[in-house]
Protein backbone atom coordinates (compact mmCIF):
# COMPACT_ATOMS: atom_id res chain seq x y z
CA UNK A 1 0.00 0.00 0.00
CA UNK A 2 2.55 2.57 1.04
CA UNK A 3 4.37 1.80 -1.96
CA UNK A 4 1.76 2.45 -4.30
CA UNK A 5 1.33 5.79 -2.68
CA UNK A 6 5.48 5.96 -2.93
CA UNK A 7 5.37 5.33 -6.47
CA UNK A 8 2.53 8.16 -7.21
CA UNK A 9 4.77 10.63 -5.45
CA UNK A 10 7.23 9.96 -7.44
CA UNK A 11 5.63 9.70 -10.90
CA UNK A 12 4.93 13.47 -10.38
CA UNK A 13 8.43 14.56 -8.14
CA UNK A 14 10.84 13.20 -10.79
CA UNK A 15 14.50 13.78 -11.16
CA UNK A 16 13.72 16.05 -13.73
CA UNK A 17 12.45 19.71 -14.89
CA UNK A 18 13.10 20.78 -11.68
CA UNK A 19 12.71 24.40 -10.35
CA UNK A 20 15.06 26.96 -11.90
CA UNK A 21 18.49 27.81 -9.42
CA UNK A 22 17.73 31.44 -8.39
CA UNK A 23 20.57 31.94 -5.83
CA UNK A 24 23.73 30.80 -7.21
CA UNK A 25 26.40 32.24 -4.97
CA UNK A 26 26.95 28.95 -3.13
CA UNK A 27 27.86 27.42 -6.55
CA UNK A 28 29.76 30.08 -7.93
CA UNK A 29 31.66 30.01 -4.75
CA UNK A 30 32.47 26.95 -5.00
CA UNK A 31 34.14 27.12 -8.71
CA UNK A 32 36.44 30.24 -6.98
CA UNK A 33 33.66 32.32 -9.71
CA UNK A 34 32.85 35.86 -8.32
CA UNK A 35 29.65 36.76 -6.26
CA UNK A 36 27.85 39.41 -5.03
CA UNK A 37 27.50 38.43 -1.40
CA UNK A 38 29.91 35.56 0.57
CA UNK A 39 27.29 32.27 0.71
CA UNK A 40 26.67 31.00 3.83
CA UNK A 41 25.69 27.86 5.05
CA UNK A 42 26.03 25.95 8.44
CA UNK A 43 26.86 22.16 8.75
CA UNK A 44 23.79 20.90 10.98
CA UNK A 45 21.53 23.36 9.86
CA UNK A 46 18.87 21.10 10.26
CA UNK A 47 18.79 19.83 13.87
CA UNK A 48 18.28 19.73 17.28
CA UNK A 49 19.19 23.60 18.37
CA UNK A 50 15.86 24.32 16.19
CA UNK A 51 12.66 23.82 18.12
CA UNK A 52 10.64 22.95 15.35
CA UNK A 53 13.09 19.50 14.78
CA UNK A 54 12.69 18.56 18.32
CA UNK A 55 9.07 18.90 17.64
CA UNK A 56 8.81 16.84 13.97
CA UNK A 57 11.35 14.41 15.57
CA UNK A 58 9.78 13.63 19.13
CA UNK A 59 8.83 10.04 19.53
CA UNK A 60 9.70 8.69 16.28
CA UNK A 61 12.75 6.76 15.34
CA UNK A 62 16.31 8.42 14.11
CA UNK A 63 16.60 6.39 11.20
CA UNK A 64 13.08 5.83 10.25
CA UNK A 65 12.90 9.48 10.06
CA UNK A 66 15.91 8.82 7.50
CA UNK A 67 13.83 6.64 5.38
CA UNK A 68 11.00 8.79 5.01
CA UNK A 69 11.67 11.02 2.34
CA UNK A 70 8.47 13.22 3.14
CA UNK A 71 10.28 13.68 6.56
CA UNK A 72 13.62 14.65 5.34
CA UNK A 73 12.42 17.09 2.87
CA UNK A 74 10.33 19.00 6.04
CA UNK A 75 14.02 18.57 7.89
CA UNK A 76 16.13 20.14 5.10
CA UNK A 77 13.25 22.99 4.57
CA UNK A 78 13.19 23.73 8.56
CA UNK A 79 16.19 26.20 8.97
CA UNK A 80 15.89 27.59 5.44
CA UNK A 81 12.27 29.02 6.48
CA UNK A 82 13.97 31.10 9.32
CA UNK A 83 17.19 31.82 8.14
CA UNK A 84 18.27 33.29 4.53
CA UNK A 85 20.98 30.20 4.16
CA UNK A 86 22.73 29.86 0.60
CA UNK A 87 22.56 26.10 0.59
CA UNK A 88 20.43 23.25 1.81
CA UNK A 89 21.96 19.89 3.06
CA UNK A 90 19.99 17.01 2.51
CA UNK A 91 18.66 15.50 5.92
CA UNK A 92 20.06 12.20 6.23
CA UNK A 93 23.35 10.72 8.01
CA UNK A 94 26.07 9.00 7.08
CA UNK A 95 25.61 5.89 8.82
CA UNK A 96 23.48 4.68 6.24
CA UNK A 97 25.66 3.19 4.23
CA UNK A 98 26.76 0.84 7.26
CA UNK A 99 23.23 0.17 7.08
CA UNK A 100 23.15 -0.57 3.42
CA UNK A 101 26.46 -2.88 3.84
CA UNK A 102 24.29 -4.90 6.15
CA UNK A 103 24.73 -3.79 9.41
CA UNK A 104 22.51 -3.24 12.52
CA UNK A 105 23.09 0.70 13.43
CA UNK A 106 20.52 2.41 15.99
CA UNK A 107 19.93 5.70 17.80
CA UNK A 108 20.27 5.61 20.81
CA UNK A 109 18.74 8.32 23.12
CA UNK A 110 21.30 9.94 25.02
CA UNK A 111 24.19 8.25 23.50
CA UNK A 112 24.07 8.23 19.68
CA UNK A 113 24.44 5.83 16.74
CA UNK A 114 25.13 2.40 18.06
CA UNK A 115 26.20 -0.39 16.48
CA UNK A 116 25.01 -3.50 18.73
CA UNK A 117 27.65 -6.04 16.63
CA UNK A 118 30.73 -3.94 15.28
CA UNK A 119 33.61 -5.52 13.63
CA UNK A 120 35.50 -6.86 15.62
CA UNK A 121 37.79 -8.85 13.53
CA UNK A 122 39.48 -9.14 9.60
CA UNK A 123 36.84 -12.32 9.55
CA UNK A 124 33.55 -10.36 10.63
CA UNK A 125 34.21 -8.62 6.69
CA UNK A 126 32.44 -11.82 5.79
CA UNK A 127 29.53 -10.49 7.11
CA UNK A 128 29.20 -7.63 5.06
CA UNK A 129 27.00 -7.62 2.03
CA UNK A 130 29.96 -8.09 -0.81
CA UNK A 131 27.61 -6.33 -3.63
CA UNK A 132 25.54 -3.88 -2.02
CA UNK A 133 22.48 -2.76 -4.42
CA UNK A 134 22.53 1.11 -3.43
CA UNK A 135 19.34 1.44 -5.89
CA UNK A 136 17.61 -0.72 -3.55
CA UNK A 137 19.24 -0.03 0.03
CA UNK A 138 19.74 3.66 -0.47
CA UNK A 139 17.04 4.31 -3.17
CA UNK A 140 15.06 5.96 0.05
CA UNK A 141 17.92 9.05 0.36
CA UNK A 142 17.65 9.71 -3.64
CA UNK A 143 13.75 10.15 -3.03
CA UNK A 144 14.28 12.25 -0.45
CA UNK A 145 16.28 14.37 -2.30
CA UNK A 146 14.61 14.17 -5.60
CA UNK A 147 11.47 15.60 -3.44
CA UNK A 148 13.66 17.99 -1.53
CA UNK A 149 15.34 19.65 -4.57
CA UNK A 150 11.46 20.14 -6.04
CA UNK A 151 10.62 21.76 -2.47
CA UNK A 152 13.25 23.99 -2.57
CA UNK A 153 11.49 26.06 -5.67
CA UNK A 154 15.17 26.62 -6.55
CA UNK A 155 15.82 29.17 -3.96
CA UNK A 156 19.32 27.28 -2.95
CA UNK A 157 21.07 24.70 -4.41
CA UNK A 158 21.03 21.21 -2.23
CA UNK A 159 24.08 19.63 -0.94
CA UNK A 160 24.36 15.91 -1.08
CA UNK A 161 26.57 14.05 1.26
CA UNK A 162 28.22 10.98 2.53
CA UNK A 163 31.02 10.13 5.47
CA UNK A 164 34.62 9.34 3.69
CA UNK A 165 35.56 5.48 4.13
CA UNK A 166 38.32 6.01 7.13
CA UNK A 167 35.27 7.62 9.50
CA UNK A 168 32.99 5.34 8.62
CA UNK A 169 35.35 2.55 8.72
CA UNK A 170 36.02 3.90 12.53
CA UNK A 171 32.18 3.48 13.82
CA UNK A 172 32.06 0.13 12.28
CA UNK A 173 34.48 -0.82 14.23
CA UNK A 174 34.11 1.53 17.79
CA UNK A 175 30.72 0.57 17.04
CA UNK A 176 29.64 4.47 17.87
CA UNK A 177 31.43 7.60 18.59
CA UNK A 178 34.81 7.42 20.32
CA UNK A 179 37.50 10.06 21.65
CA UNK A 180 40.52 7.64 21.11
CA UNK A 181 39.49 5.37 17.92
CA UNK A 182 41.83 2.94 19.27
CA UNK A 183 39.82 -0.09 18.07
CA UNK A 184 39.63 1.36 14.94
CA UNK A 185 42.92 2.10 14.86
CA UNK A 186 44.25 -0.85 15.99
CA UNK A 187 43.04 -2.33 13.06
CA UNK A 188 44.86 -0.16 10.85
CA UNK A 189 48.21 -1.13 13.20
CA UNK A 190 47.55 -4.69 13.17
CA UNK A 191 45.45 -5.92 10.40
CA UNK A 192 46.88 -3.32 7.53
CA UNK A 193 45.52 -5.56 4.56
CA UNK A 194 41.50 -5.84 6.08
CA UNK A 195 41.53 -2.44 6.67
CA UNK A 196 42.42 -1.43 2.79
CA UNK A 197 40.03 -4.31 1.90
CA UNK A 198 37.15 -2.39 3.91
CA UNK A 199 37.79 1.00 2.89
CA UNK A 200 38.06 0.03 -0.68
CA UNK A 201 34.55 -1.96 0.00
CA UNK A 202 33.22 1.63 1.38
CA UNK A 203 34.80 4.05 -1.74
CA UNK A 204 32.96 1.44 -4.14
CA UNK A 205 29.55 2.01 -2.14
CA UNK A 206 30.05 5.54 -1.79
CA UNK A 207 31.28 6.44 -5.75
CA UNK A 208 27.71 4.68 -6.47
CA UNK A 209 25.85 6.54 -3.40
CA UNK A 210 27.40 10.12 -4.59
CA UNK A 211 26.37 9.30 -8.34
CA UNK A 212 23.08 8.30 -7.57
CA UNK A 213 22.57 11.46 -5.40
CA UNK A 214 23.64 13.53 -8.30
CA UNK A 215 21.09 11.81 -10.66
CA UNK A 216 18.73 12.25 -7.78
CA UNK A 217 19.22 16.06 -7.84
CA UNK A 218 22.15 16.57 -5.60
CA UNK A 219 23.78 19.94 -7.01
CA UNK A 220 27.13 19.23 -4.95
CA UNK A 221 28.50 16.59 -2.79
CA UNK A 222 30.56 17.13 0.49
CA UNK A 223 32.63 13.91 1.44
CA UNK A 224 32.54 14.27 5.65
CA UNK A 225 36.01 12.85 7.12
CA UNK A 226 35.06 13.72 10.66
CA UNK A 227 37.60 11.33 12.13
CA UNK A 228 40.66 12.46 9.97
CA UNK A 229 42.20 14.37 13.61
CA UNK A 230 42.87 10.65 14.87
CA UNK A 231 45.12 9.43 12.28
CA UNK A 232 48.68 10.88 12.17
CA UNK A 233 49.82 12.36 8.99
CA UNK A 234 51.42 8.61 8.01
CA UNK A 235 48.40 6.87 8.63
CA UNK A 236 46.80 9.45 6.93
CA UNK A 237 48.46 9.00 3.93
CA UNK A 238 47.99 5.46 3.93
CA UNK A 239 44.44 5.39 5.30
CA UNK A 240 42.46 8.60 4.02
CA UNK A 241 43.95 10.88 1.24
CA UNK A 242 44.03 8.06 -1.48
CA UNK A 243 40.41 7.04 -0.53
CA UNK A 244 39.64 10.74 -1.04
CA UNK A 245 41.02 11.03 -3.67
CA UNK A 246 39.65 7.87 -5.48
CA UNK A 247 36.22 9.19 -4.46
CA UNK A 248 36.48 12.44 -6.29
CA UNK A 249 38.19 10.80 -9.50
CA UNK A 250 35.94 8.45 -9.73
CA UNK A 251 32.65 10.38 -9.30
CA UNK A 252 33.92 12.94 -11.70
CA UNK A 253 34.67 11.06 -14.29
CA UNK A 254 31.68 9.60 -14.55
CA UNK A 255 29.82 12.91 -14.40
CA UNK A 256 32.20 14.08 -16.92
CA UNK A 257 30.89 11.15 -19.75
CA UNK A 258 26.74 12.80 -18.75
CA UNK A 259 27.81 16.06 -18.79
CA UNK A 260 27.83 17.32 -15.53
CA UNK A 261 29.79 19.25 -13.51
CA UNK A 262 29.24 19.17 -9.91
CA UNK A 263 31.41 20.66 -7.18
CA UNK A 264 32.64 18.31 -4.81
CA UNK A 265 33.93 19.45 -1.19
CA UNK A 266 36.20 17.58 1.08
CA UNK A 267 35.75 17.95 4.73
CA UNK A 268 38.60 16.30 7.05
CA UNK A 269 37.90 17.43 10.40
CA UNK A 270 41.57 18.02 12.29
CA UNK A 271 43.11 17.06 9.02
CA UNK A 272 45.14 20.23 8.78
CA UNK A 273 48.74 18.00 8.30
CA UNK A 274 47.07 17.04 5.47
CA UNK A 275 45.80 20.48 4.02
CA UNK A 276 48.19 20.70 1.02
CA UNK A 277 47.22 17.24 -0.28
CA UNK A 278 43.73 17.68 -0.22
CA UNK A 279 43.49 20.94 -1.85
CA UNK A 280 45.38 18.54 -4.70
CA UNK A 281 42.97 15.94 -4.27
CA UNK A 282 39.86 16.85 -7.33
CA UNK A 283 38.03 18.79 -4.77
CA UNK A 284 36.99 22.22 -5.53
CA UNK A 285 36.03 23.18 -1.81
CA UNK A 286 38.25 22.14 1.13
CA UNK A 287 36.28 22.80 4.57
CA UNK A 288 37.51 23.80 7.56
CA UNK A 289 37.43 23.50 11.36
CA UNK A 290 38.77 26.11 13.45
CA UNK A 291 42.00 25.03 14.83
CA UNK A 292 43.44 26.41 10.87
CA UNK A 293 44.12 30.56 10.27
CA UNK A 294 42.18 31.66 7.39
CA UNK A 295 45.26 33.46 6.34
CA UNK A 296 47.55 30.41 6.46
CA UNK A 297 44.94 28.08 4.90
CA UNK A 298 44.80 30.24 1.82
CA UNK A 299 48.30 30.19 1.31
CA UNK A 300 48.86 26.55 2.01
CA UNK A 301 46.51 25.42 -0.96
CA UNK A 302 47.98 28.12 -2.91
CA UNK A 303 44.74 29.65 -4.57
CA UNK A 304 44.07 26.12 -5.80
CA UNK A 305 40.52 25.62 -4.26
CA UNK A 306 37.61 27.27 -2.63
CA UNK A 307 37.86 27.40 0.89
CA UNK A 308 35.04 26.56 3.20
CA UNK A 309 34.34 27.24 7.35
CA UNK A 310 35.79 27.92 9.68
CA UNK A 311 34.01 29.79 13.12
CA UNK A 312 34.59 27.47 15.98
CA UNK A 313 31.13 26.66 17.05
CA UNK A 314 31.49 27.52 20.65
CA UNK A 315 32.09 30.98 19.46
CA UNK A 316 28.67 30.94 19.76
CA UNK A 317 28.76 31.23 23.56
CA UNK A 318 30.31 34.27 22.97
CA UNK A 319 28.84 38.03 23.85
CA UNK A 320 27.55 39.68 20.06
CA UNK A 321 30.08 41.79 19.80
CA UNK A 322 32.91 39.66 20.18
CA UNK A 323 31.18 36.96 17.71
CA UNK A 324 30.92 39.81 15.59
CA UNK A 325 34.98 40.54 15.86
CA UNK A 326 35.33 37.18 15.33
CA UNK A 327 33.44 36.50 11.99
CA UNK A 328 35.08 40.15 10.33
CA UNK A 329 38.23 38.50 11.05
CA UNK A 330 37.29 35.28 9.42
CA UNK A 331 36.57 37.56 6.27
CA UNK A 332 39.21 39.38 6.44
CA UNK A 333 41.39 36.40 6.52
CA UNK A 334 40.09 34.16 3.92
CA UNK A 335 38.84 37.29 1.49
CA UNK A 336 35.51 36.70 -0.38
CA UNK A 337 36.46 34.82 -3.11
CA UNK A 338 36.56 31.25 -3.75
CA UNK A 339 34.97 31.20 0.20
CA UNK A 340 31.78 29.85 1.64
CA UNK A 341 31.12 30.83 5.25
CA UNK A 342 30.14 28.04 7.58
CA UNK A 343 31.43 26.76 11.08
CA UNK A 344 34.25 24.38 11.81
CA UNK A 345 32.11 22.03 12.53
CA UNK A 346 28.30 21.54 13.03
CA UNK A 347 25.69 23.54 15.13
CA UNK A 348 25.74 22.02 18.39
CA UNK A 349 22.21 20.95 19.64
CA UNK A 350 22.19 23.36 22.73
CA UNK A 351 22.33 26.69 20.56
CA UNK A 352 18.89 28.41 21.15
CA UNK A 353 17.44 30.08 17.75
CA UNK A 354 15.00 31.94 20.36
CA UNK A 355 17.94 34.15 21.63
CA UNK A 356 17.96 35.33 18.12
CA UNK A 357 17.22 39.45 18.61
CA UNK A 358 17.42 41.21 15.25
CA UNK A 359 15.93 40.94 11.93
CA UNK A 360 18.46 39.20 8.95
CA UNK A 361 19.40 42.45 6.69
CA UNK A 362 17.54 41.35 3.06
CA UNK A 363 20.52 41.50 1.17
CA UNK A 364 23.93 40.39 2.73
CA UNK A 365 26.53 41.66 0.50
CA UNK A 366 30.13 41.75 0.73
CA UNK A 367 33.13 43.77 -1.03
CA UNK A 368 34.26 46.63 0.70
CA UNK A 369 34.44 46.72 4.89
CA UNK A 370 31.53 47.90 5.49
CA UNK A 371 29.74 45.55 3.44
CA UNK A 372 31.69 42.94 5.44
CA UNK A 373 30.53 44.18 8.44
CA UNK A 374 26.50 43.05 7.07
CA UNK A 375 27.74 40.16 6.66
CA UNK A 376 28.81 40.15 10.39
CA UNK A 377 25.61 41.00 11.85
CA UNK A 378 23.79 38.79 9.59
CA UNK A 379 25.85 35.80 11.26
CA UNK A 380 25.18 37.84 14.07
CA UNK A 381 21.86 38.46 14.22
CA UNK A 382 20.19 36.05 12.00
CA UNK A 383 22.29 32.57 12.46
CA UNK A 384 24.74 31.90 14.74
CA UNK A 385 24.76 34.64 17.48
CA UNK A 386 21.70 33.09 19.85
CA UNK A 387 23.47 33.42 22.97
CA UNK A 388 22.77 36.58 24.85
C1 LIG B 1 20.29 15.85 13.36
C2 LIG B 1 21.19 14.65 13.41
C3 LIG B 1 21.84 14.05 12.27
N1 LIG B 1 22.52 12.95 12.71
C4 LIG B 1 22.35 12.82 14.08
C5 LIG B 1 21.50 13.86 14.53
C6 LIG B 1 21.02 14.08 15.95
C7 LIG B 1 20.09 12.97 16.37
C8 LIG B 1 18.65 13.32 16.51
O1 LIG B 1 18.12 14.24 15.92
O2 LIG B 1 17.98 12.60 17.24
C9 LIG B 1 22.89 11.73 14.91
C10 LIG B 1 24.36 11.53 14.80
N2 LIG B 1 25.00 11.02 13.70
C11 LIG B 1 26.35 11.01 13.94
C12 LIG B 1 26.59 11.55 15.23
C13 LIG B 1 27.96 11.74 15.90
C14 LIG B 1 28.24 10.60 16.81
C15 LIG B 1 29.58 10.64 17.48
O3 LIG B 1 30.62 10.41 16.82
O4 LIG B 1 29.63 10.86 18.70
C16 LIG B 1 25.35 11.86 15.79
C17 LIG B 1 25.06 12.42 17.16
C18 LIG B 1 27.33 10.58 12.93
C19 LIG B 1 27.52 11.64 11.92
N3 LIG B 1 26.53 12.14 11.05
C20 LIG B 1 27.06 13.11 10.24
C21 LIG B 1 28.44 13.19 10.53
C22 LIG B 1 29.42 14.07 9.76
C23 LIG B 1 29.41 15.46 10.30
C24 LIG B 1 30.09 15.59 11.65
O5 LIG B 1 31.32 15.41 11.71
O6 LIG B 1 29.37 15.88 12.61
C25 LIG B 1 28.73 12.31 11.58
C26 LIG B 1 30.06 12.07 12.24
C27 LIG B 1 26.41 13.88 9.16
C28 LIG B 1 25.03 14.37 9.34
N4 LIG B 1 24.11 13.96 10.26
C29 LIG B 1 22.95 14.64 10.08
C30 LIG B 1 23.11 15.48 8.93
C31 LIG B 1 22.01 16.31 8.24
C32 LIG B 1 21.64 17.55 8.97
C33 LIG B 1 22.42 18.79 8.65
O7 LIG B 1 23.66 18.75 8.61
O8 LIG B 1 21.79 19.82 8.47
C34 LIG B 1 24.44 15.35 8.51
C35 LIG B 1 25.13 16.09 7.38
C36 LIG B 1 21.71 14.49 10.86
Amino acid sequence: MSHSIFDMIFCFFSPKDFPKLKNDAFLRACHGQETNHVPVWCMRQAGRYLPEFREFRAGKDFFETCRSPAACCELTLQPLRRFPFDAAIIFSDILVIPQAMGMDVQMVAGKGPTFPEPLKEPEDLLLLQPKVDVNKELGYVFKAITLTRHKLDGKVPLIGFTGAPWTLMAYMIEGGGSTTHSKAKRWLYRHPEASHKLLKMLTDVIVVYLLGQVAAGAQALQVFESHAGCLGPVEFQEFSLPYLRDIARKVKDQLKESGQDVPMIVFAKDGHYGLEDLSQSHYEVVGLDWTIDPRSARERTGGKVSLQGNMDPCALYAPKERISEIVKKMLEGFGTRGYIANLGHGLYPDMDPENDSGEPPSDIRLGDSREGDQTTKWFLHSQVAFFS
